[in-house]
């Protein structure tokens, strides 16, 4: 009794496609749906079209997710999240493995930008170990010692230290990223594949029906969605075995 509720945002749609046609598409197929999505707007789309394509996504009244990674010194971290808060994006990224003092320039930069602006500020959102490493990437080509599980709980307690809105793991981590931060910091959780067999680059995956029982806050799904005959029929059977 009195368990605090978990905070579940609509899943996040990442729309990957190279051409404002196939994005534009997109976009007006998913806004039909109920609930609708928020759409996250990635390196492919955001480095072809630019800011147009976050003006779009606005227009049609979808929350945007930026998911730039950023991952640069402190200084040119902070600037560029200054011209992220600038955009009145509502979640965006930065990779936890910079340092905290990289995290605390872009968390600044990001509040900054939205101030001058009259904004909102973003969820800034750390990523810990993309959901395409697994252990023996990390072990044999990265040479860490920490096992993945220890290396996205050190990732997430930076983080949290570091002022940040949650991070961007996969939803096998969410447990024991729970243990050590705090019950309202985040996470959100890519790599989701709704029959678990497909073979692609995602390595730490999960159904959408596991992430909500393991306690996500958020789905991030790309292709299952993007790639499918009817994207917004694919995405109502998601965000139902996710929302419930
Ligand atoms: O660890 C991470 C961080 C970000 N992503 C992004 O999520 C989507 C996943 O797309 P799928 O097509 O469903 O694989 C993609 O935009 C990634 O850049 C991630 O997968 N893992």
């Amino acid at each position: 009794m009195g368990g605090k509720v978990l905070k579940r945002f609509v899943p996040m749609v990442a729309i990957d496609v190279a051409t404002k046609q196939e994005a534009i598409s997109l976009f007006d197929q998913l806004m039909t749906a109920d609930p609708q999505p928020i759409v996250k707007i990635g390196m492919e789309l955001y480095y072809g079209l630019g800011q147009a394509i976050v003006q779009e996504a606005k227009k049609r009244d979808f929350k945007v997710f930026l998911d730039l990674k950023l991952y640069d010194i402190p200084h040119t971290v902070q600037r560029a999240m200054t011209a992220i808060g600038r955009l009145g994006v509502d979640f965006t990224t930065i990779h936890a493995a910079g340092g905290s003092e990289m995290l605390q320039a872009g968390l600044s930069g990001l509040n900054e930008g939205a101030k001058e602006a009259g904004l909102i500020p973003a969820k800034l959102l750390a990523i810990t170990q993309l959901t395409s490493i697994d252990d023996q990437i990390l072990h044999a080509q990265q040479h860490v010692d920490l096992s993945l599980i220890e290396s996205v709980q050190n990732y997430a307690k930076l983080a949290e230290q570091a002022g940040l809105a949650g991070v961007v793991c996969s939803a096998h981590e969410i447990k024991a990223i729970r243990k050590v931060t705090g019950a309202n910091f985040l996470c959100i959780t890519p790599g989701i594949r709704p029959v678990q067999a497909v073979k692609d680059d995602q390595k730490r995956v999960v159904t959408p029906a596991q992430a909500r029982q393991n306690g996500s806050n958020g789905i991030v799904v790309g292709r299952p969605i993007t790639q499918s005959n009817v994207p917004v029929t694919a995405y109502r059977q998601i965000a139902q075995a996710f929302l419930g």
